[in-house]
């Protein structure tokens, strides 16, 4: 991380930004944005199979060695997490991230993704939620104590 903020800092240096310039470029704001986009980004993984096969599945299958980056999205970001969501991100030979509906949809229902592996218990996906990303869920599945 220290060589990474030097790299970006000498190339503002080079550049030939002032300091005033670049005031606000300290360690703690490099965390901040390192941090940030932790949280907010997803793992692409190309998923495999047919684009009609897919559809009709209720989830892909996932290729784990076809993880071809990290992206932010602007919309997706913003998604809230569902250890119970009802839909699903997903990618298909290209990088442009779908949504799938999970289940039927109610107009105006919020779109909830599940940011972690639901298949674990509550007190083991709350710990994840917790020190991955921050937050203690309180989603319905979780108030239920399921
Ligand atoms: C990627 S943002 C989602 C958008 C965010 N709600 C907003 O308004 O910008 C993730 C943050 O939303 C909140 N959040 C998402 N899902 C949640 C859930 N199931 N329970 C409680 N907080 C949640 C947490 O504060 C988490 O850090």
């Amino acid at each position: 991380m220290e060589k990474e903020y030097q790299l970006l800092r000498n190339t503002f240096e080079d550049a030939g930004f002032t300091d005033e310039q670049i005031a606000f470029l300290t360690k703690q704001w490099y965390i901040d944005v390192l941090a940030r986009i932790r949280i907010n980004s997803f793992r692409i993984e190309l998923a495999l199979g047919s684009y009609v096969d897919i559809l009709l599945s209720a989830a892909a299958s996932v290729d784990a060695e076809a993880a071809v980056g990290n992206a932010i999205y602007m919309l997706p970001s913003f998604y809230n997490h569902d250890c119970d969501p009802n839909v699903h991100i997903l990618w298909i030979e290209s990088v442009n991230a779908k949504l799938k509906a999970l289940r039927d949809i109610e107009a105006g229902e919020e779109l909830r993704i599940c940011y972690i592996d639901a298949s674990m218990d509550h007190d083991a996906r709350q710990a994840i939620l917790s020190e991955g990303f921050g937050f203690h869920c309180k989603c319905a599945r979780c108030i239920s104590n399921d």
